[in-house]
């Protein structure tokens, strides 16, 4: 049996290579880029009003001669006189001729003169060309990852697809003869199938939308003929249950038939301990025990960092930080231990219910606690490493 340090270090090592593709702006959402993105035009292209109101010519007087309007979005250009005013509106061109736009409320307008209440510096309510960002510069370098803000940007400078990395498919397979569908009625000694929409959640909640889930039977052939079909289909392969000693867990020996090369099985970690992590090729395998919160916190701690970097994400969320406990906690255990946890108002508490059967507190928890094996009493206020979820 492996630490948690070393299980996760072995799997940052074994990282398949990350992979790019082009794709339509808006589908690019929440992807990282692969490449800086140029920018092929200036930003704004053209001088700007940032009012609605009168660009002038500056000269010495207050009172200028109104000779028109600009509308934005119109493109013909005029010439104005020292002394004279043009009436325009706000995200039109500025005449070049212009140096600066006074604001409607502080003017008064009679007929075609038009007075100013107070003077005007040059420049004014002007947004200068490229003042966001101007041609041939970067607009978003190489490894930003696109959120709305991103994609209208881009989309504001004209581009329409951009260079990605590619997000990892993943396939989830979920072993055993108890499992039944929801809407079925539930037999003595059957319970419903959950871990498959639970990691689909939690891949669809960490941006990974290309799934595939596969189910069978506590069979050998059958397992491994759906873990080679499952190979062949996807990037990376999730597998739920199946992984413990009992004469009906036919994953691991699934997986040497298939050759995958086992990284690791066993970890000293409570709930998880018979996660395996296999390679064949450049695909990954994560064997996770089937008890649900088991499977989900191997999910958080091991498998999303790893999909996240695959996409060119890094872990910054995913980082340990360590923050006090909100109350004592006793600490009995041979294996080091996540606990389900809330982080409210900077401090940690202990949720009820930590077997890994259990979901209903995970379903109220914001983040898991790490704790060291053994045993010991953690104070009140006591540092703890915890993972945000
Ligand atoms: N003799 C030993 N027995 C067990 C050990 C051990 O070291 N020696 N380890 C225990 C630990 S720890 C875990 S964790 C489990 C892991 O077992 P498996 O990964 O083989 O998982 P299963 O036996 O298939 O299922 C365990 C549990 O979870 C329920 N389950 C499974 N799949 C689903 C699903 N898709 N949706 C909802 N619930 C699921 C299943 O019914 C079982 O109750 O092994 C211990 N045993
Ligand atoms: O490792 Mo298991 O997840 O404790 O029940």
């Amino acid at each position: 049996m492996i630490s948690v340090k070393d299980a996760v270090s072995i799997v940052n090592s074994n990282i398949p290579p990350s992979k790019e593709t082009e794709l339509p702006l808006l589908e690019a959402l929440n992807f990282c880029l692969a490449k800086d993105v140029i920018s092929e035009i200036n930003m704004p292209p053209f001088r700007q009003s940032a009012m609605d109101g009168f660009a002038l010519n500056i000269h010495e007087s207050l009172v200028y001669y109104l000779i028109g309007e600009i509308k934005a979005g119109d493109s013909h250009k005029i010439e104005l006189k020292s002394g004279e005013a043009i009436k325009i509106f706000t995200g039109a061109a500025v005449p070049d001729s212009a140096n600066a736009v006074m604001q409607i409320e502080k003017t008064v307008l009679t007929n075609e003169i038009l007075e100013l209440k107070e003077p005007i510096l040059l420049e004014t309510n002007i947004r200068p060309l490229g003042e966001q960002i101007k041609k041939n510069e970067i607009a978003l370098s190489k490894n930003n990852i696109l959120n709305a803000a991103a994609i209208g940007f881009l989309a504001g400078l004209g581009i329409t697809k951009v260079s990605v990395y590619k997000k990892p498919s993943v396939g989830i397979l979920v072993t055993g003869n108890e499992l039944v569908k929801p809407r079925n009625d539930l037999e003595y000694g059957k319970i419903y199938e959950s871990n498959s929409i639970m990691l689909q959640a939690a891949l669809l909640d960490s941006g990974f939308k290309n799934i595939n889930t596969y189910n069978v039977d506590d069979d050998f052939l059958n397992t491994k003929n759906s873990i080679e079909k499952a190979l062949t289909e996807n990037d990376i392969i999730l597998i739920s249950g199946g992984i413990s000693v009992g004469d009906y867990d036919f994953v691991e020996a699934a997986l040497a038939e298939l050759k995958v090369e086992t990284l690791f099985y066993k970890v000293n970690q409570k709930p998880g301990k018979p996660l395996l992590a296999g390679k064949i090729e450049d695909k990954l395998i994560f064997a996770l025990p089937g008890n649900p919160a088991a499977s989900l916190t191997c999910y958080y701690i091991y498998v999303k960092p790893i999909l996240n970097q695959i996409s060119g994400i890094s872990n910054k969320e995913n980082a340990v930080l360590q923050k006090q406990l909100s109350h004592d906690f006793a600490v009995n255990n041979t294996r080091s231990q996540f606990l389900k946890a809330n982080f409210i108002d900077n401090e940690i508490s202990v949720l009820s219910h930590q077997a890994s059967s259990m979901l209903n507190t995970f379903a109220l928890s914001n983040c898991l606690i790490h704790l060291p094996e053994g045993n010991y009493e953690l104070k009140k206020g006591s540092k703890v490493s915890i993972y945000l979820i």
